[in-house]
């Protein structure tokens, strides 16, 4: 079993007297793709604002590859490996969509740079920004304006930006809400093909159970900020629990 990339220890925030996150400790590993389920008003979204550095504690700990990630602003989370798309694309709106994916990549390479290793060429920024844009199948839009994009191909973009990052920890939240029948397959296909590198790890946030069954290595459940249920998709489904979380209701109806 390969060591966790990222662990959460008793993580817990209040807003006033509510607890949102109520001592969560749970680990991820590289090759598992975790789905993060629970009514409204559970706390995934909160527990998502926790590790991406969002926002802060109240206590407990958030560990990126043994390394203590806590008191780290959101964007040196995303510096130590943290992909999360929105935090990451702050998407130029006025450049094209090559350029966007490129910049993103240079400011890897920037950060990567050291005298062992040397800054890429423009050409070769190009070419992977390229290839990118090839994965997430918008070669066709490359020399749009992000400005004039549609939802869901901004939202494909967002997912190359984080592709392009490379980073350890991919975090999806709700990923094709608001997306087409026709776009949302696309996305579906790009967590498939990034849940399928066995360093990457996959933490996702989602209602749609068709999705979670399509992709999910593994269920969390989260009820009133506490982690209630954690395991195999079907055992964890099948969990008195769960069902009780969920107040009876059907999962393949949340
Ligand atoms: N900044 C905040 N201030 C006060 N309360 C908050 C804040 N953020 C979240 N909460 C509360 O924390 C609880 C958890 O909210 P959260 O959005 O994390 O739930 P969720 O599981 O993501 O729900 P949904 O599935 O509806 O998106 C809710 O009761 C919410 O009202």
């Amino acid at each position: 079993m390969p060591q966790p990339s990222l662990v959460t220890q008793d993580l817990t925030v209040r807003f006033g007297g509510h607890v949102a996150v109520d001592r969560v400790s749970c680990a991820f590993t590289p090759g598992e793709l975790t789905a993060i389920v629970g009514p409204n008003g559970a706390g995934k979204t909160t527990y998502f604002n926790l590790i991406s550095g969002q926002i802060r504690a109240t206590s407990g700990r958030v560990t990126l590859m043994g390394r203590d990630i806590s008191g780290l602003s959101p964007s040196a989370r995303t510096e130590a490996g943290l992909g999360r798309a929105f935090q990451l694309t702050n998407l130029f709106p006025r450049l094209t969509v090559l350029e966007n994916v490129r910049l993103v990549i240079q400011a890897r390479e920037r950060r990567g740079f050291n005298l062992w290793t040397m800054a890429m060429g423009h050409r070769d920024l190009i070419e992977e920004a390229e290839a990118v844009l090839d994965r997430v199948r918008l070669t066709a839009l490359r020399d749009q304006n992000v400005s004039a994009l549609s939802h869901g191909d901004q939202r494909k973009l967002e997912v190359a930006a984080m592709i392009a990052l490379k980073p350890r920890v991919f975090m999806f939240d709700e990923p094709t809400a608001g997306m087409s029948v026709e776009e949302a397959p696309v996305i579906l296909d790009l967590i498939a093909g990034i849940k399928a590198d066995p360093a990457a790890t996959v933490l996702l946030v989602e209602h749609k159970m068709d999705v979670i069954r399509s992709l999910a290595d593994r269920i969390i459940v989260l009820h009133n900020g506490a982690l209630v249920a954690d395991g195999k998709p079907a055992e964890v489904m099948a969990s008195a629990v769960v069902q009780e979380a969920y107040l009876g209701k059907e999962l393949t109806d949340v």
